[in-house]
């Protein structure tokens, strides 16, 4: 589903990505772990076109959209959560999910959205500002759902949020999956990465290092721990 080809990223002069190839086959959850500054945040915007100081390909449902704008992306299907969340403090969670026009291809309805989100469906009424962290992750996937995303490009929705509400977002990830949507996130528990992803790729210093599968990030967890200085 998504193919990326030797992408390299720069801030100026500095290389972030070197290139880096790999593949997300549609229906896969498949995690971006490393440290602190491998590049995993500007992997995933420049896939989104966010990021434009950029060389290589990136191919999604088999069409070369290294060229197009990031509007252009999500009309295709590919949709970005970004790390800060970026919910809308003084709308409602209903507003917050309205607002945006759907883009992409297979744009949720509102009740689809409340099945797979019953929580926002209690809060839809309340501001973002009175939202939790959990609940504002919930709502920035929800929102790119809503859109029509068919490839989420998530940024680490499990940053800062309590062991239980980590395991919500893994129960949600998974029924996302069942309804056909594909997932490429950043995730640095890699425990958790290993209960709710197919697969994984290391970032390390802007390169994919390795590729592993679940059996080996569970036989490897506390060495990975340790890489990763968790
Ligand atoms: N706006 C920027 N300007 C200059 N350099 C940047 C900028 N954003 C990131 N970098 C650099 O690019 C490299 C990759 O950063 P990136 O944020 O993609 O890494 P990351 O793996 O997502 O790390 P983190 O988990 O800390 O966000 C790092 O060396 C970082 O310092």
């Amino acid at each position: 589903m998504l193919r990326i080809d030797r992408l390299s990223a720069w801030y100026g002069e500095a290389r972030a990505l070197r290139e880096v190839s790999l593949e997300v086959g549609e229906g896969e959850i498949v995690t971006l772990v490393g440290r602190n500054g491998a590049g995993k945040t500007t992997l995933l915007r420049s896939v989104m076109g966010l990021h434009t100081q950029v060389e290589g390909t990136v191919e999604f449902l088999g069409a070369d959209v290294s060229r197009l704008a990031p509007h252009r992306r999500a009309r295709r299907g590919l949709g970005y959560v970004p790390d800060d969340r970026g919910v809308y403090a003084n709308l409602s969670v209903e507003e917050n999910l309205t607002l945006p026009p759907a883009a992409g291809p297979h744009p949720w309805s509102l009740d689809q959205v409340y099945e797979t989100f019953p929580r926002l469906r209690e809060r839809r009424r309340s501001p973002g500002t009175k939202l939790s962290g959990g609940e504002q992750q919930m709502l920035s996937l929800a929102r790119v759902l809503r859109m029509g995303a068919r490839l989420l490009l998530c940024d680490e929705p499990t940053e800062g949020l309590s062991p239980l509400i980590v395991q919500q977002i893994g129960g949600i990830l998974r029924d996302v999956k069942a309804q056909g949507v594909t997932v490429l996130l950043i995730e640095q528990n890699v425990h958790f990465a290993a209960t709710v992803a197919d697969r994984h790729y290391l970032l390390a210093e802007g390169h994919v290092a390795e590729s592993m599968d679940n059996a080996e990030v569970k036989a490897r967890e506390h060495e990975l721990l340790g890489y990763l200085g968790i």
